[in-house]
């Protein structure tokens, strides 16, 4: 299964990482990165109205590459422009071509929260976010059992970062909310065989409490694909793929929010 094959690269990527700076370093590097507000990511999206959470992706495993062009920085700065609440940037390398490198430069240069869009699959990794200057880091319920999850969560928290605590269904939401999470993201797309339904976050959202944000995540293409979100009471909706593949970013942006 695909999620396995990118949670052991992970591990593998970190078992590497850890040789060049160890956990106690990357806890040092961690700290002394304070150019975030703490839960600067929750506090945007806790605003009135749907927030946006907009993706920079190069490829997907499901996509393959999706853009050749990929002027990270510029696409950044063309979502906040554009008005995004949020910015995930993906940082996995072998099936999304991301680069921690790609993070780190954004945060330079936008001032919109920023999630690390990577498999977390060690303590490490949340420490190694914070020193890149992530606001937000995913937990992915499919892979970390509920004790990890509020584990994980824990560190977060004692970071200032906020947890996106994704859950494809009930099962998933029930951990995840067991946990702790204060903010869930209903993952549209099935990561075993790849098919999208953009009704299973409006269908989940019943599933979790009030004073959890929740997010609607992938395959949401069109303003009509947003209503139905936003009217089943949604906080969020995070789009990647739609936003990649448009050449005017901005203005695509601003025909989602419906702005055009
Ligand atoms: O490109 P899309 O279909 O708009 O989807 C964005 C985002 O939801 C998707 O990239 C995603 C959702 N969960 C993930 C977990 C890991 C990597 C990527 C993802």
């Amino acid at each position: 299964m695909i999620l396995d094959e990118l949670a052991n690269s992970a591990r593998k990527r970190i078992a590497e990482q850890k040789k060049r700076f160890s956990l106690e370093e990357m806890k040092e590097l961690a700290k002394s990165n304070n150019t975030n507000t703490p839960f600067a990511f929750e506090k945007a999206l806790r605003k009135e109205g749907l927030a946006f959470i907009c993706e920079v992706k190069k490829a997907s495993p499901s996509k393959s590459i999706i853009t050749q062009d990929f002027p990270y920085l510029e696409i950044a700065k063309e979502y906040e422009q554009g008005g995004a609440d949020c910015i995930s940037v993906l940082t996995e390398p072998t099936k999304f071509l991301g680069r921690d490198e790609y993070l780190a430069e954004i945060s330079k240069q936008v001032k919109s929260p920023l999630l690390r869009k990577d498999f977390t699959v060690d303590a490490y990794m949340i420490y190694q976010a914070k020193a890149l200057g992530a606001s937000a880091v995913l937990l992915i319920c499919a892979l970390l059992e509920t004790d990890t999850l509020k584990q994980y969560i824990k560190v977060c928290d004692n970071l200032g970062l906020s947890a996106l605590v994704e859950a494809h269904d009930e099962t998933e939401i029930a951990s995840a909310v067991k946990a702790g999470a204060r903010i869930i993201g209903v993952n549209n797309r099935n990561l075993k065989d790849f098919t999208v339904d953009i009704q299973n976050c409006v269908r989940l959202k019943r599933y979790i409490p009030k004073d959890v944000i929740t997010i609607g995540e992938s395959g949401i293409k069109t303003a009509t694909d947003i209503a139905k979100i936003r009217d089943a009471g949604l906080d969020a909706v995070l789009i990647g793929e739609t936003l990649m593949r448009a050449n005017d970013k901005k203005k695509e942006l601003e025909a989602l929010k419906g702005e055009l």
